[in-house]
Parts: structure tokens; sequence; C-alpha cells
């Protein structure tokens, strides 16, 4: 993952909870054929490991024949075991160069680094592929304890090549603003998920949004 003349892609987050693997793998092959998505991150929360593998595995090959990087998230060990693309680490989800030595240095690690140049500092210094600023808007996702404000992403775009992941809240009506002030990848959960129209409408809207 880098950043010089790449353009802002989106980075779709599942819902925290999946009942039917392969009919959610049949919803996430029309979401991929409406429009660009880089990167699927699997965030089951509650699940046991055995479902978060066995879930990653169902949905590995649609993930693989669009060519969508597939992460799970939290749990180096469950990516490593079900052999993803990669790990999206929290603070308190262990560490980049533990994650790398388990995966692979061919594997992504992303980290969620708040409102926190230092914390991306630290993250990119141990390898981090991406690192993730938010949440920008209120979100019914997840309890959020930190508020990002745009120009985080302008200067880490400034300083650093490591590419940048905003989330938290985003909608069709805010990507566009995150894409200026410099986010590499907008990531999105509620309002792709929950769009009035459906998920791959909702991903239609976000590429026309993100190729401006
Ligand atoms: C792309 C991306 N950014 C941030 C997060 C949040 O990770 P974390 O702080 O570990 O919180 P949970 O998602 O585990 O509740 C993320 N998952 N993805
Ligand atoms: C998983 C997550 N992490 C956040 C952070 O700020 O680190 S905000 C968030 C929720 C993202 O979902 P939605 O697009 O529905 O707001
Ligand atoms: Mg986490």
């Amino acid at each position: 993952m880098t950043t010089s003349d790449q353009p802002c892609r989106l980075y779709l987050i599942s819902q925290s909870e999946i009942a039917d693997a392969d009919a959610f793998a049949a919803t996430l092959d029309g979401v991929f054929k409406a429009g660009d998505v880089a990167c699927f991150q699997l965030r089951l929360k509650g699940a046991s490991d055995d479902a978060v593998v066995a879930t990653a595995k169902t949905l590995m090959p649609v993930c693989e024949a669009h060519d969508v990087a597939l992460l799970i998230n939290d749990r180096a060990d469950l990516a490593h075991e079900a052999d993803v693309d990669g790990v999206h680490l929290g603070q308190g989800d262990g560490s980049v160069k533990k994650a790398k030595e388990l995966l692979g240095l061919d594997r992504i690690v992303g980290v969620t680094c708040h409102n926190s140049l230092h914390l991306a500092f630290a993250a990119g210094e141990q390898g981090a592929d991406y690192v993730a600023f938010g949440a920008f808007y209120p979100t019914e996702t997840k309890k959020t304890e930190y508020h990002a404000e745009k120009d985080i992403l302008t200067r880490w775009d400034e300083i650093v090549e490591i590419p940048s992941v905003a989330i938290g809240g985003i909608t069709t009506d805010t990507a566009a603003e995150l894409k200026e002030a410099g986010a590499h990848f907008i990531a999105v959960c509620s309002a792709v998920w929950q769009h009035a129209d459906g998920p791959a409408a909702a991903v239609r809207a976000f590429n026309q949004i993100l190729a401006d």
C-alpha cells in the first residue's frame, strides 16, 4: 500500500454479526460487482474463533475473485489460521511486529490511531501498512472515545508515505471532504449495509463520489 498517485478508495467493514456466511458471500459478490472496493474487513464481534475463521474462508473466494483484500479485525492469530490478506489491529489488539512475524511481511497490518499523529508515527515505525484515524463523525456502529478532525489526514499526507484510512460515521455526504483532506481510504460500515437502496447501490454511490 503506497500513496503516490493512488486514488482514494473504499474500505468496507462488515456488520458485527453474519448469521449465514454462504448467503452473505452471495450478497458480497453483488456488492463487489457494483464498484471498486479495496479492502473488506471481517469485523465480527462475539463470534467464536471457529466461526470467524470459517466465515473468512467462505468469503475468501469472493474477495479473491474481485481482487479485494480480506482482513480480519482484532486477531492476527485468526488471520493466520484463515490465511487471509491481513489484520486490523486496535491499540489493544497486539503489536504490529508480532503480527508481521506471524503473518509474514507480505500481509497487510493496519492500526487504529484514533486522533493521534504520535500513535500513527509509532505504528509506521513498527511497519504498519496503513494507519486509521477516527472517529470523524458520530456513529452508532461502535462506542467511540476519540474524535478526529480532518486536518490530521492532511498533515499525515504531507509528512508520511504510509496510507491513511478515515473511519467513523462516514456517509455519501461526508466522504468527499475526507478525500479532499487527504484520506487514502474511506472506511464505511453502516452507510453501506443500512443504505436505503441496499449495499450495492451504496457502493456505486461512494464510487461516484470518490472518483470525482
Ligand atoms: C479501518 C479501521 N479503523 C479502525 C478500526 C477500529 O479498531 P479498534 O479500535 O480495534 O476497534 P474495533 O473495531 O475492534 O471495535 C477498525 N476496526 N478498522
Ligand atoms: C469500527 C470503528 N472504529 C472507529 C474508530 O473511530 O476507530 S469508528 C468505527 C465504526 C465504523 O462504522 P460506521 O461506518 O458505521 O460508522
Ligand atoms: Mg479491535
